[in-house]
């Protein structure tokens, strides 16, 4: 059963679950929805994946009546951030994503964005943002009228518990970055320390961004993002939003600070 904390605020909602398990139930009739709709609009759906706990919450998603009803023929993945680390490497999000989510849907193989894991962290993001142009010059990924920066249909995001997102982290210039639509991290507080990453501008030029928080670990962050307190130093999380809808899946767990 799932309540709404906090009322709407601008375009972001907020639900909490009972359980973890009624979360992912949510989530994947959230995302196959969203699926259907989008591939009736524009003939591609492009979804940008985390790694972290994420994955194991779109569980639902490969089994009936989604892993059958979706289309995936015409999805096109994506990842918010990476670890500079080989594709077979226990810290890649790509392999997490492959084993937990990937390997387990008809996904055309070549609609699969993974990194360049034989660069550097600055040759890997720039390989990545030049990835993403020539996606948009062909329609592939939507350009944002109002940003500028491309505009993906559904990312899929993760919280740490410290409230950093992809792997942009508190205190981080990073944070703040605005030119780039991906950038590198080498001092990443997380290991392991080199990672690319989305900037800001480009997670929130999202039309549907969801952030999907599940655990007691995470409860003080998510109180600082979706509570009332007034904290100066913005957390990631807090900076978070999207062009059409923001909206945090919450279990108990994670909002019993709210
Ligand atoms: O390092 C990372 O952490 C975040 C959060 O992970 P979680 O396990 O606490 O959910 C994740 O979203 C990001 O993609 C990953 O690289």
């Amino acid at each position: 059963m799932a309540e709404t904390a906090n009322p709407e605020k601008g375009n972001r909602k907020v639900e909490v679950f009972d359980t973890e398990e009624d979360l992912a139930v949510s989530l994947a009739k959230y995302t196959a929805d969203l699926s259907d709709k989008i591939c009736q609009e524009r003939g591609a759906f492009t979804v940008v994946l985390s790694g972290g706990s994420l994955i194991n919450s779109l569980r639902k998603l490969v089994e009936p009546p989604y892993v059958d009803s979706i289309e995936w023929g015409k999805w096109h993945v994506f990842w918010v951030d990476e670890r500079v680390v080989p594709k077979d490497h226990e810290d890649s999000n790509y392999k997490l994503a492959y084993d937990g989510f990937l390997s387990k849907v008809p996904i055309v193989p070549g609609n699969v964005y993974a990194i360049n894991d034989a660069l550097s962290a600055e040759g890997a993001a720039d390989d990545y943002e030049t990835c993403l142009k020539h996606l948009v010059k062909n329609g592939i990924i939507a350009l944002s009228s109002v940003s500028g920066y491309p505009k993906f249909d559904l990312m899929l995001l993760g919280m740490g518990p410290d409230g950093h997102l992809a792997s942009l982290f508190p205190g981080h210039p990073l944070v703040n970055e605005k030119e780039k639509w991906v950038t590198f991290i080498k001092d990443s507080p997380k290991p392991p320390p080199e990672r690319i990453t989305f900037t800001f501008p480009v997670i929130n030029s999202s039309a549907y961004n969801a952030m999907v928080i599940a655990g007691a670990a995470e409860a003080t962050a998510v109180h600082l993002a979706l509570g009332d307190a007034k904290n100066s130093d913005k957390l990631p999380v807090e900076l978070l939003s999207a062009e059409g809808e923001l909206k945090f899946f919450l279990d108990k767990a994670a909002a019993s600070k709210l």
